[in-house]
């Protein structure tokens, strides 16, 4: 059962209208427009301009909305990977930024333009859909934005968890977890405490990490787009949702595209031949010990996100068991290092 989460506005033709008018002035206006299904977070519709133009409004959760720490200015976060992307990492294919609206009463909006193609999570649905050489696309985009080199760790403002190394900045963002799982009473399968003390015992594995890679970090099925190429077989044609950006470790990169999975277990899968063919991908066991402490840190804000998407263990009670199940396993793998 899926639920409707407090973070996503319910718009109206109207309201995108009204927000097309404030993001471009006289000019073009809606044509046609309707909502894009797929994401949980933001409100995200597809808009037809008059002169022709295909383009995507994302609209921010309101500001009265409770959100995990992490989670503020998200779509300020989001103008700015597009950006950044554009600049320092072209061939990684992402929406041009139209525009970027704000007002202190309503809250944030995004205009980018629409790709073309469908989410890998929607193509799949379809079923016998042969995705490998989008996967493939994929893991070669992952390389090209690692290529980009942050300024320090962790998040690239003011108010989210950052430092001056990748323990420091992995570590604050452990904590910043915990902090909101106690602030939405989160039922954990371990005591924060030991949760703590495990990542801290493994922080110096961490210090391997010396150079602030940029992070997609949401690459699941949903956030990556594809389209059939020339031959007919799919290739990649976006990698949307960058709000949630950060600089560390590559290896993080990697959790998501292979969800509720091993990277470990799948040497072989099409998004880590993909990374291959780009850069260097040492799968040692450094690296599988750092990749369990990403799972973990992912299956927990998972849990923890629950109640702020509007759903409970008693509403969401598989999907509360089966991520507590997950995140007790990485710990319990952890723990047994
Ligand atoms: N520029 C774009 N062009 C084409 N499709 C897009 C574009 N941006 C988003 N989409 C589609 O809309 C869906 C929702 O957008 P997005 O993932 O940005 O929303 P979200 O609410 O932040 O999602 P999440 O719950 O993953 O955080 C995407 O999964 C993708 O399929």
């Amino acid at each position: 059962m899926s639920a409707h989460s407090p973070t996503q506005r319910r718009l109206t033709p109207d309201e995108v209208a009204r927000l097309v008018r404030a993001s471009f002035g006289p000019g073009p206006a809606v044509a046609d427009c309707g909502p894009l299904g797929g994401g949980g977070f933001a409100a995200v519709w597809w808009v037809r301009l008059d002169d022709g133009r295909e383009a995507v409004l994302k609209v921010a959760p309101p500001p009265d909305a409770r959100l995990l720490r992490y989670e503020r200015d998200l779509c300020a976060a989001e103008a700015r990977y597009f950006r950044l992307v554009a600049a320092h990492a072209p061939r990684v294919p992402v929406p041009p930024l139209l525009h970027h609206g704000a007002d202190p009463a309503y809250g944030e909006w995004l205009v980018m333009g629409l790709l073309p193609g469908r989410s890998l999570a929607d193509l799949a649905a379809d079923g016998g859909v042969d995705d490998g050489p989008a996967r493939f696309d994929s893991g070669v985009a992952l390389a090209a934005l690692h290529t980009v080199t942050g300024a320090r760790f962790g998040y690239d403002d003011a108010h989210r968890p950052s430092g001056a190394t990748w323990r420091e900045a992995f570590g604050a963002m452990v904590d910043a977890l915990l902090a909101d799982a106690a602030d939405w009473d989160v039922r954990l399968p371990a005591a924060p405490e030991w949760i703590r003390a495990l990542v801290g015992r493994h922080a110096p594995a961490l210090d391997a990490v010396r150079r602030p890679a940029l992070l997609h970090f949401d690459g699941w099925d949903g956030n990556v787009l594809a389209a059939p190429g020339p031959d007919g077989r799919l290739r990649l044609t976006g990698l949307v949702d960058g709000e949630r950006f950060l600089y560390g470790d590559p290896l993080m990169d990697l959790v998501s595209p292979l969800l509720l999975r091993k990277v470990e277990d799948e040497p072989d899968h099409p998004v880590l031949r993909g990374y291959r063919s780009a850069a260097p991908l040492d799968l040692d066991a450094a690296a599988a010990r750092r990749l369990s402490l990403y799972r973990m840190y992912l299956y927990l804000l998972m849990v923890v996100e629950m109640p702020s998407r509007g759903m409970t263990p008693d509403s969401h009670p598989e999907r509360h068991t089966d991520l507590a199940d997950l995140l007790h396993q990485e710990l319990t793998d952890l723990a047994r290092d």
